[in-house]
């Protein structure tokens, strides 16, 4: 959404960040309490060119507005909802309530102290043309089972030092974007809690790709190989969903060796390890349908 200004081309947008509203709902019939609390970003793409160029402010919505809307709208919804459906209702508002925002791009992030974070954005046109695509932030695994990890075969030459090994430690925090094919808001699924219900699913999948049946497990040959299979599972399992981009940090875990010159302190025997945050490995990678567009 270029504009010729001045002779130059000029795109600009506008927003509020991180709008931080917690939602109850309280059912009087069976006394089941249930919360949210989401983490909302709005970008708007809308003519209010006057207001850089013309000292005019007459187009322009407020952030402050829009961050009123988000507290508005959270009351206004009577139903426990998916942050997917909440992103898309405000888009809507947006994009309907205003004849200046062509677009608004709401983003929203599921909240919970501690543990891994639902993502979800949407782009919504005036027209209802629709991109979500939903994700996963800080998904923490690690496998210990003996012999379940190993790093072989890799390239060796005058600067590898790294030794080969069939056992050991893999840790991750996995993020995850995933990109759903609905191509506009009249087409998704009407379970206000579908998207709820599928990023669970996702993070379920994932999981359960990365350990492995229970009993047995199943061996990891390198974070890349682990990656693919964890994208693939996804898309195997969820014919609604068209892409997805995975990374995996992979968090090193050192094994710890001490010894005086006297003796020896601490010898390594695969049980203890010194975690380390920086450096780490950075993987990551994307699989998409042929036809898909992310
Ligand atoms: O699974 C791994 N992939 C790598 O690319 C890599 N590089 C490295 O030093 N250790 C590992 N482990």
């Amino acid at each position: 959404m270029a504009t010729k200004v001045e002779g130059f081309n000029f795109e600009q947008r506008h927003g509020k960040a991180r709008v931080r509203v917690a939602r109850v709902w309280r059912n009087k019939s069976d006394n089941i309490h249930s919360m949210v609390e989401w983490n909302v970003s709005i970008s708007l793409l809308s003519d209010c060119v006057s207001s850089y160029v013309r000292d005019d402010n007459s187009d322009i919505v407020a952030t402050d507005t829009m961050k009123n809307t988000v507290y508005v709208k959270a009351k206004e919804c009577s139903e426990q909802l998916s942050a997917e459906n909440f992103a898309i209702l405000l888009a809507r508002h947006f994009t309907s309530f205003y004849k200046q925002v062509t677009t608004a791009i709401p983003h929203d992030h599921g909240f919970k102290l501690g543990s891994e974070k639902h993502t979800a954005e949407v782009t919504v046109q005036k027209s209802g043309v629709l991109k979500l695509t939903s994700g996963i932030e800080g998904l923490s695994v690690l496998k210990t089972t003996q012999g379940k990890s190993g790093f072989e075969g890799f390239i060796r030459d005058q600067y590898t030092a790294l030794p080969e090994t069939r056992e050991r430690m893999l840790a991750t925090e996995v993020t995850a974007l995933w990109r759903y094919s609905y191509e506009s808001v009249s087409s998704i699924p009407r379970n206000p809690l579908y998207f709820t219900e599928r990023y669970l699913d996702v993070k379920k999948s994932l999981a359960n790709t990365f350990f492995g049946p229970p009993k047995e497990g199943v061996y990891s040959a390198s974070v890349q190989g682990t990656l693919f299979q964890m994208a693939k599972a996804v898309l195997n399992r969820f014919p609604d969903i068209s892409s997805i981009q995975l990374k995996m940090p992979n968090i090193h875990f050192l094994p710890v060796n001490i010894s005086s010159k006297e003796n020896t302190i601490v010898k390594f025997n695969d049980d203890v390890f010194l975690p380390t945050d920086e450096p780490h490995g950075s993987i990551e990678a994307s699989l998409s349908r042929f036809w898909s567009k992310m």
